[in-house]
């Protein structure tokens, strides 16, 4: 189908839309004195993340957060990492921390994500942010995982008691889908490479929410006609002329002619990613602005004690 068709679920307006109000808030939030600020972390040479953060830069820009990169060499420990975290944990004008990845392998990833402080953890990665979901909480969610439920909303689709089915489910895009979606009162089916049969389930759903990191692996005769299918993989596909492009993990060449709507690889949830980070460290401004009232504008409380 032509990329004007309805049927694309395009990221480019919603992304929009979430931008123009951190607009409005940051604008906001700098006037009062609390200039939003957003620190990625990028260790080594990635040349996968390289995309990302240009394009964090950029929206940071339109938003009205400041944005600073810090690059660290491939070599640096572990240890190192968590003590420059922790400097910034602990500096008042550093709203939230992203750490880009994939990290080195000798960094655990976990545990360098577990040091980032839980006020500033924008990407909702901290276990004390994934708890938050389970727990119904889901102002701030892994920045994927929110940008895909935010496309399925944009459908106009009723959550409510919608069946979903979720392939993939890593702790960055497909767990945390499926705890967003199951506060919204949908019916959730998770599927994974031990599903004896991913087609069974994916045909039932309404709405399909795919993210493998394998190029079409799901096709047209594997979705429910009329469904909305957000496809989340980001794979570099190499052509037998040596040139490389993006592709997805859905099949939109077949998928296009069953679904009522399929979000396109580039141009879907990639660009509502980005948008959902910098919401992300607003929420994170306002929780730290609000700590700072409760510790400091007492001023009665101190007086009498
Ligand atoms: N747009 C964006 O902002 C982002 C996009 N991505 C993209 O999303 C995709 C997934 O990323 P991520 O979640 O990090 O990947 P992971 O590799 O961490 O997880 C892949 C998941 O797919 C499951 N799986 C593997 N093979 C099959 C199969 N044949 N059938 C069903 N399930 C299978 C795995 O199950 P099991 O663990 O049981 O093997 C696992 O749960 C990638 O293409 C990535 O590039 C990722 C992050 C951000
Ligand atoms: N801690 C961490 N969290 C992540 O969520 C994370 C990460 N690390 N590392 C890398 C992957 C990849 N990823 C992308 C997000 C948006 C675009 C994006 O904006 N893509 C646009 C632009 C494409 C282009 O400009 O070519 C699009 O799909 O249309 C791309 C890639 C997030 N990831």
């Amino acid at each position: 189908m032509p990329l004007d068709d309805t049927r694309y679920l395009k990221g480019a307006p919603v992304a929009a839309r979430i931008i123009a109000e951190v607009r409005a808030a940051a604008d906001k939030a700098v006037e009062e004195g609390f200039p939003p600020r957003l620190v990625s972390i990028t260790v080594g040479d990635v040349a996968a993340v390289d995309v990302y953060v240009r394009n964090q830069r950029a929206k940071a820009g339109l938003a009205g957060i400041d944005f600073e990169e810090r690059r660290f060499p491939a070599e640096t420990t572990a240890a190192e990492l968590e003590a420059a975290i922790h400097g910034m944990n602990a500096d008042p004008r550093v709203t939230g921390i992203i750490i880009q990845r994939p990290v080195p392998a000798h960094i655990p990833v976990k545990a360098i994500q577990a040091a980032v402080h839980p006020l500033k953890d924008v990407e909702g990665m901290h276990p004390a942010s994934i708890g938050n979901i389970v727990y119904n909480e889901i102002e701030l969610a892994p920045c994927t995982a929110a940008a895909s439920v935010e496309l399925l909303k944009a459908t106009g689709l009723d959550l409510k008691g919608l069946e979903v089915v979720v392939v993939g489910h890593s702790e960055i895009v497909g767990k945390p889908i499926a705890f967003l979606l199951m506060s919204e009162g949908a019916t959730v089916t998770v599927c994974h490479h031990m599903t004896r049969s991913v087609a069974a389930h994916t045909r039932r759903a309404d709405a399909l929410f795919v993210a493998v990191g394998k190029p079409r692996l799901i096709k047209g005769d594997m979705v429910k006609p009329g469904a909305a299918v957000i496809d989340i993989g980001i794979n570099a596909e190499t052509a037998p002329d040596g040139s490389t492009r993006i592709v997805g993990d859905v099949d939109t060449d077949s998928v296009k002619d069953v679904a009522s709507w399929i979000t396109p690889v580039p141009g879907g949830v990639g660009p509502v990613t980005v948008a959902i980070l910098l919401r992300n460290t607003m929420v994170a401004l306002n929780r730290q602005r609000a700590l700072y009232q409760s510790t400091y504008a007492t001023e009665g409380k101190m007086a009498a004690e």
